[in-house]
Parts: C-alpha cells; structure tokens; sequence
C-alpha cells in the first residue's frame, strides 16, 4: 500500500540567466594576436623545431627500408651499418629537436595562456554588476575556472600534439611521393574518406560543443543559486524548485555529453575504415610495382610502413580536433568576457585627476531587468571637491544612484560622468582608472590574512607607516594595536580574533584612504543611529571624504548635516537640492525629514 504524502510546495525554478556574451571567431583572433605579443620569434622557431622533427620521422622507414633490401639481396653484414647509423643518428636528433620544439612551445603557451588569464580576472572583476547579475556568477565562475583551465590543458598538450601530428602526415605524404607517386596517389585515396569524415564530425560537434558548454554555464549558475541563501530556501521550502532546476540544468548538460559522445565513437569508426582503404590500395600498387620491376622490396617496405606510420599522427590530428574545438569555444566564452571588460586605458589616461574631478549625472533613469523604471531622469552636478549627501525614504531609489554614480551598475538611460568620461568605464580600466571613483557599501568583506594584508589590498607597497597614519584617520589605532599581533594578527575567515561589524567597516574605509581616489561614494549603514558606533563610522566617513569629491548615501541625517549639498530623492526624483541649513530652513520634506530626526534627541 502506498500511503499518500502531502507534496513540498513547489517553487518557480531560479528564471534562467541571460548569459555573458561570447567573443566571435574574429574577436577571439584578435585577442589572441594581442596576447602572443612579443613572442612571435619564439613561436616561429618551435614551428621550425617540429617541421625538422617531423621529417626527421622518415627516418626510420627509409632506413628499415634498405634493411630489408639489403636482407632480400643477402648482402653481408656490412650493408647494415649505414642505416643502422643512419636511424641511430636520426634518433638523438629526433629526441633533440623534440625537445627544443616542447621547451619553445610551452614558453609560448604559458605567456599567452598566462596574459588570457590575467585579461578574464581582470575583466570579470570589472563588470557592471547587472551583467553578472543578469548572467548569474556561475557562468563568470565557470569561464574563469573551467574554460580557462581547458585553454591551458589544450594549449600545453592538445595543441602542439595537434601541429607535429599535422607536420608529420605532410612529411610522409612527400616521402610516400618520393618513393614513387603511385604510392602516394595510392596512399590519398584514405584522404576524402577522412576529409568526409571530419567535415562530418566537425559539423556535428562543433554545434554541440558550444552548447555544450554553455549548458555546464547554466549548470553552473543552477548550483550556486541553490546554494545562495540556503537558510531562506530552507524556511520557505523552496528546496525543491531549486533542486529541479537544477535537475534540468544537469540533464540538458548530460545529454550533450552523451551526444557528443556517440559523435566521437561514429567518427573513430569512420577512420578506421579510411586506414584500411589506404593501407590495403598501398599494398596492392608495392605488389604491382615489386612485380614488374619499377619498385625494390625496401621501396615497398618503406611505402608501406610511412602509410602505417600516418595512422597515428592522422587519429592525433582528427583526435585532437576534440581538445582544440572545446579549447576554441572556451576560448571564445573567455574572450567574450573582456568584451563587457577592461576598456583602453588610453581613454582614463585622457582624463585629468584631481583638483578637476567632478561629476555630472544628466537625465539619468534606471530600471531593474524588465522592471519599472526606479529613477525617473535624474540631473546632478557635484563640483571637484564638493560632498553631496543624498536622503531619502527607503525605496526611494539612493543606493541605486550610488551605484550609477560609481559606475558599477551602467544607467539603463542617461550619462554619469567624471571630467567627461563615463564612470562605468572608469571602474572598468585595469590600472589606475579603476581608482578614481571608489564605492562604499554595508558589504564588507574581511579576505583571509593579516590586518596589514586587507589593508595593503588596496595598495601592495604601502609601508607600515601609511597603514598606521590610514588605521588613525579612521579611528581604528587603537583596538588594531590591542590585538596580539597588532596589524600582523591574523582576522580573516578562521583567524584567532573576530572583528565586530563597526571594526570590518573601519577597515574597508581605511582601505579607501589607501586606494586614495578622486572620488568616493558611500552607501554604508550598519550602525543605529545616535549609537557610539554609528558616532565612530561618522567620523571615518568624514575622514574617507575629506579633500575629494563624495557622494554619501545618508541613512542618518547626522551624515547630511556636514554635507556641502543635500539631494532629497522621492521615488526615483529629485525633488529637493541645497545646502543644508537652507533646506532646514525651507518648508519641505528635508525640514520635515529634520525635525522628526531631531526630535528627542540631545
Ligand atoms: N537588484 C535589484 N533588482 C530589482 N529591483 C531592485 C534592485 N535593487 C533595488 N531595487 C528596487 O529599486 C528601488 C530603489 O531601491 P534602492 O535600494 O535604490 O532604494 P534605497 O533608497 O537605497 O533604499 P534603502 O534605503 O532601503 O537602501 C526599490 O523599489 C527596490 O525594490
């Protein structure tokens, strides 16, 4: 008997993600000619090191060849120390030129694969937020980790295996015509079974691979969605929804697999019956040229054996078609996030830094997804130097226009800028652009290691004393000396001392004096209003902006009063801007806003 149960409540499946973008063939080209950089002599001589190594494989045929010749004959012994030395001499070299053609390669290897790399990291810490948000950070963690780990396994092995194995069959194709032409011609008639079977091969997985891959991208982002905020899963039982996404996503990413799999089987079936085709069309011209005397049997001997000695490097080069598609298309998912990345530097370096930092925000409107719109045409100007402080109920829209100002979420309409250059490109320049503009938020996050080591995240040289003076101008000198260590004690996940909220948050402010940008928004809130801490982060923040341009999103009014400007927002507009005495003393929502702050308080 089957007893009934009442099923778990079904939630919706995480909606699936519009995936990052992902570079074209000409794109990924491109990036690729940028990468190699200065390392093309390098390339070009482990190119010559493997066309001498590969016709050095002829060798051995040729020389078994006239081994056998000189058997069939019954010459004396000494007709062998000719080739005997000839295939030893081949050998060493063989072994050398190998050698050289491995060393060169990998150093290529490593510094493209090394720049690409560096190039993803960088441009995927540099993304507009919506476009991970969009994206889901599972296909950004799967390109970072996973493509970039099957470029460099393709790169150091598939890659080179894939240029000897070409080389190799070029050189016995010339060797087979050396011999005599029929043998090659011979030898061809493999070559449009095979090209048949790799236009096939190369249509069907090529497609697959792509999909392939993109499928373990929305796998990705199906699992780390399960795994976010699992408390909350839990207590709404949303477990099970998320679960069969899940499901869904790894079923679709098997069934590629599978499909990808039988392709691989079908083609190597293929291939075995192009070797036996060549193979049996060489025996049969050696046994008609040996017959009417235009071939000796070390001719046939070696024909034979230069045909057989292509199988493998033709099932390496078709084989490793493999690596170096799914290598290609992990390359392009690469490439495709330094797209949305990095932008020239040369367009930061053609703005100035301070004292001419100021910002312009002009008809700015922002939605979320298909939302509705949450700013409604915002126009803002803050001079170099100037602190704006903007209020405002919650859901008013504050932290949003934090965002848009720093530049790390891009306007769905309108412009923010920074001496005339947009600050969403600013926050994607790799070097020092990055810095101009700095965002503040209650996300403070300790990184495993030291004081000092947070600290110096901000600035790797910075010395001991530029730590001390930053830890002082936020008012955290003192508890950082009453640790063990002082600022060498250990405070990350799993450190022997855990910091409160308020310390966490003096660190990341003193990381912002360090960092020392043009300009500083702030969108920080952790501490109660009026409390000891919220007091202390007052005076951080006063600290952090003090000489720079700053946006402070002012979740205590005590953070408006010192402001230069007061910027009320009310369901995504402007609807107040002054000095704040002026606005107190106006009739209006900052006034009322005042009055109900103040009321009670000393
Ligand atoms: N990531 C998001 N996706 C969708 N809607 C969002 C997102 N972030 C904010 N919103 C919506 O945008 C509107 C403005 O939110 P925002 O956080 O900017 O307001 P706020 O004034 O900073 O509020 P608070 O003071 O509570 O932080 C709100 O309606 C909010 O629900």
């Amino acid at each position: 008997m089957t007893t009934p149960t009442s099923p778990a409540p079904v939630a919706p499946a995480a909606p699936a993600p519009v995936l990052l973008p992902v570079a074209t063939a000409r794109q990924t080209r491109a990036r690729l000619r940028v990468a190699l950089g200065g390392r093309w002599p390098v390339l070009w001589a482990a190119v010559a090191a493997l066309v001498v190594d590969s016709a050095l494989t002829l060798v051995g045929p040729l020389a078994i060849g006239r081994i056998t010749q000189a058997v069939t004959d019954r010459r004396t012994p000494d007709a062998l120390v000719g080739p005997v030395l000839f295939l030893t001499a081949a050998a060493v070299a063989g072994a050398l030129t190998g050698w050289a053609a491995t060393v060169l390669l990998a150093r290529v290897v490593l510094t493209v694969t090394g720049r690409l790399r560096e190039d993803a990291v960088a441009a995927a810490l540099a993304l507009p937020v919506d476009a991970v948000e969009a994206g889901g950070s599972g296909d950004l963690v799967a390109r970072v980790s996973g493509d970039a780990e099957r470029v460099s396994e393709a790169a150091s092995g598939a890659l080179g295996d894939f240029g000897a194995a070409a080389l190799t069959i070029l050189a016995a194709l010339a060797g087979l015509a050396a011999l005599d032409w029929r043998f090659a011609v011979a030898g061809l008639l493999a070559a449009p079974l095979q090209a048949h079977t790799l236009r096939w091969y190369l249509r069907t997985s090529r497609p697959l691979y792509a999909a392939g891959r993109t499928a373990e991208g929305r796998r990705a982002s199906a699992l780390l969605g399960a795994f976010t905020a699992p408390a909350t899963l839990r207590a709404l039982r949303l477990g099970p929804g998320r679960r069969a996404g899940v499901a869904d996503a790894s079923a679709e990413a098997m069934a590629y697999e599978f499909r990808a799999t039988r392709a691989a089987t079908r083609f190597y079936g293929r291939l075995n019956i192009a070797e036996f085709t060549g193979l049996a069309a060489i025996l049969l011209v050696a046994w008609a040229l040996v017959r009417t005397g235009r071939a000796d049997v070390g001719a046939a001997t070696a024909a034979a054996l230069f045909f057989v000695g292509l199988f493998d490097p033709v099932n390496t080069l078709l084989g490793t078609f493999d690596s170096v598609q799914q290598a290609a298309a992990a390359l392009a998912r690469i490439v495709g996030l330094t797209l949305n990345g990095p932008v020239d530097q040369a367009r930061s370096d053609a703005s100035p830094g301070r004292p001419g930092a100021g910002i312009a925000v002009r008809g700015v409107r922002h939605r979320y997804g298909d939302g509705p719109d949450v700013l409604h045409g915002i126009d803002l100007d803050i001079r170099p130097g100037q602190r704006l402080a903007v209020v405002g109920a919650t859901g008013s829209g504050k932290s949003t226009l934090a965002t848009l100002i720093a530049g790390t979420r891009p306007p769905s309409e309108g412009d923010v800028t920074l001496d005339g250059v947009p600050t969403g490109d600013l926050a994607r320049t790799v070097t020092d652009g990055g810095r101009r503009v700095v965002l503040v938020t209650q996300e403070h996050h300790l990184f495993p290691g030291t004081v000092a080591d947070n600290l110096r995240l901000a600035c790797r040289d910075a010395s001991r004393d530029e730590l001390d003076a930053a830890l002082a101008a936020v008012d955290a000198a003192d508890w950082t000396a009453a640790l063990p260590d002082g600022v060498d004690t250990i405070v990350g996940p799993g450190g022997e001392v855990r910091l409160t909220a308020r310390q966490v948050q003096q660190l990341a402010l003193a990381r912002v004096l360090l960092l020392d940008p043009d300009v500083v928004v702030l969108d920080e809130a952790t501490a109660e209003a009026g409390s000891d801490t919220a007091q202390t982060l007052d005076r951080a923040a006063l600290a952090v902006t003090e000489g720079r341009t700053a946006v402070v999103v002012a979740h205590r009014l005590s953070q408006a009063a010192t402001a230069d400007l007061v910027a009320v927002l009310e369901d995504g507009r402007v609807t107040e801007l002054g000095r704040p005495d002026d606005l107190r003393a106006a009739d209006g929502t900052y006034a009322r806003l005042w009055a109900s702050w103040t009321r009670g308080r000393p």
